[in-house]
């Protein structure tokens, strides 16, 4: 493994879960506290078997109380272990998904075009893993670690030469599990992207299922899907074999190191030869094999748990690369609050390409009156979409300014603005905007306060849907039970719901059969406030009062 790069993606995130800190050191200590008590039993009990073979002196008291206590605290330990490791895996759990979920609301939403939710969803379960990796196995390796190091400290001050055998072997240990790891993760990241690539596969099928039956598709992608599965499967079988591999030679060393420790105590203990100086009671050896063995063991174990790291490494990556995501707006320092009243739109010079491409705008400006109905009009790729999503904010402008205008003709640039208020003042029914799971009366109520059933059972009047559907009826996955014109108007009784005071309407009515256009149209005219519509459709565009081309030559704004 690239022990530095491994390091690296796991400290990443270690500032998101800076406030569990506590829990992390309280976990570590309980941890490396019952490992040492487990440790002095085993020693403990090799003390006593030595001297009750040795010299036939059974344990006393003292021996007693040490083993009846040290048994109580490992319950006790264990118990409250479990308590708060399995808290803190809960809150490492949330503060990731949090973080993360934080990042992607303020890198994503301008980036339509991105496989965002994939993204999102594989980082998403790379956090389930990671969560025992920050609560539990990161205590357990500093608790491993712990235990070598009073094991080695104790067996150099009985006998030196032994603790020297337990460092060549812990080194040994060591250095190979890094070896191995390498290969392992080179193994590993292999039959993680053969198994990424499967599912995407998986999940393109069932989306696009409707194509693969109708293009007789379905053999070419059931084959595909089983040589994706054997070449996922054989590189599992090929990592689970140097793993097995691995853990014999691990096996093997601990057993040179009890030899070796065995032979350094024996000829200390002048077993080996005749009239040697003996340095170490006879009965005294096995309580020293048992230190070794209990040392040795917690680095065996140790490196066990870094080698099968390897997923972990690459999930830690995804996670960081998500949550460092940079944002694509960025919260003003003092936020402006808005004044009451109708608000008007102002683009003033704005400039905006996205990222390594041609400028989509230069130097554009336009000016909506409050209370007043525009067009947006150009080409397809003329940036109509870009500009609602300028103006919505989910990107902000590299130059110039877009800025909500109050009755007197003040601009407040949206970039200032308090989220609330800007999110309050201003909705936006996307190109394919989503419904989200759960009632109509759900997705109503989303983003916007208590509204009384009446007055959406009133919005569901005004876009003519109170026919086919109720608050109460569940909407299922993104709505993928409705039609896209039915969608589009519940989308719409959405924004609505929010009483904003500029709408932002982006082509919602490019697919819609001439008499949803038409109810679409209505519904959007009787609003009261200001509004923007792309849109290509000369019925919508003949409702609005003005029309503004998003391909015009630059313009100076009004001031
Ligand atoms: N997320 C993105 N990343 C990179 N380029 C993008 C992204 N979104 C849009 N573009 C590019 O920016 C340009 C303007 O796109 P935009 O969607 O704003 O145009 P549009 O006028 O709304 O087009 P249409 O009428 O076809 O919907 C296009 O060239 C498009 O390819």
């Amino acid at each position: 493994m690239n022990t530095l790069s491994a390091f690296r993606a796991f400290r990443e995130l270690l500032p998101v879960l800076r406030p569990e800190w506590r829990g992390m050191v309280w976990s570590y200590l309980l941890g490396t506290t019952s490992a040492l008590a487990l440790a002095a039993l085993t020693v403990l009990t090799a003390w006593a078997v030595g001297h009750a073979v040795v010299e036939r002196t059974p344990p006393g008291p003292v021996w007693w109380t040490l083993v009846l206590g040290l048994v109580l605290l490992r319950v006790l330990l264990t118990w409250r272990e479990m308590d708060v490791s399995h808290a803190l895996a809960y809150r490492v759990l949330a503060r990731l998904r949090m973080a993360l979920f934080d990042a992607y609301a303020r890198s994503v939403p301008g980036r339509r075009r991105e496989h965002s939710g994939r993204a999102a969803a594989v980082a998403m379960d790379d956090i389930e893993k990671l969560e025992f990796f920050y609560a539990h196995t990161l205590a357990q390796l500093g608790a491993s670690l712990t235990l070598f190091a009073a094991s080695l400290v104790t067996a150099s001050l009985l006998l030196p030469e032994a603790a020297l055998v337990m460092f060549l072997g812990a080194a040994v240990v060591a250095s190979s599990a890094l070896y191995w790891a390498r290969a392992a993760r080179r193994l590993g990241e292999r039959e993680q992207r053969e198994r990424s690539d499967l599912s995407a596969h998986i999940v393109d099928a069932l989306g696009a299922l409707r194509e693969v039956l109708a293009y007789g598709l379905a053999p070419r992608v059931i084959a595909q899907t089983s040589d994706a599965t054997a070449r996922a499967t054989a590189l599992a079988r090929r990592r689970e074999l140097l793993s097995q591999l691995v853990t014999a030679l691990r096996e093997l060393i601990l057993t040179g190191v009890v030899i070796g420790v065995i032979a350094t105590s024996a000829a200390a203990a002048g077993v080996l030869s005749e009239g040697a100086p003996v340095r170490l009671a006879p009965a005294e050896l096995p309580a020293l094999v048992a230190l070794a063995l209990a040392g040795i063991a917690a680095v065996v174990d140790a490196t066990d748990t870094l080698t099968r790291l390897h997923p972990l490494v690459s999930g830690a990556e995804r996670v960081g690369a998500g949550i460092n995501r940079p944002p694509v707006v960025s919260l003003p320092r003092e936020p402006r609050r808005l004044p009451e009243g109708p608000l008007g739109l102002r683009f003033r010079e704005v400039s905006f390409s996205y990222e390594g491409r041609q400028p989509t705008l230069t130097s554009w400006s336009a000016e909506l009156a409050p209370g007043e109905h525009v067009g947006l009009v150009g080409p397809s790729g003329a940036g109509k979409s870009t500009v609602i999503a300028l103006a919505a904010r989910l990107w902000d402008p590299s130059a110039g300014a877009v800025e909500l205008v109050t009755a007197d003709g003040t601009g407040v640039p949206v970039a200032e603005l308090d989220e609330g208020a800007l999110r309050g003042a201003v909705a936006l029914v996307d190109q394919d905007a989503m419904l989200f799971h759960g009632s109509v009366r759900d997705n109503l109520l989303r983003g916007c306060g208590p509204r009384s059933d009446g007055e959406l059972t009133d919005l569901l009047e005004r876009v003519e849907a109170n026919g086919w559907i109720g608050l109460d009826d569940e909407l299922g996955e993104g709505g993928v039970r409705l039609s896209g014109g039915q969608r589009a108007r519940l989308c719409l009784a959405r924004a609505l719901a929010r009483r904003p005071r500029v709408l932002l309407v982006d082509e919602v009515t490019a697919s819609l059969d001439p008499a949803t256009e038409r109810l679409v149209s209505d519904v959007i005219a009787e609003f009261h406030g200001t509004v923007l519509i792309a849109s290509h459709r000369a019925e919508t565009l003949a409702r609005l009062g003005r029309v503004v081309d998003v391909s015009a030559a630059p313009q100076a704004a009004r001031r």
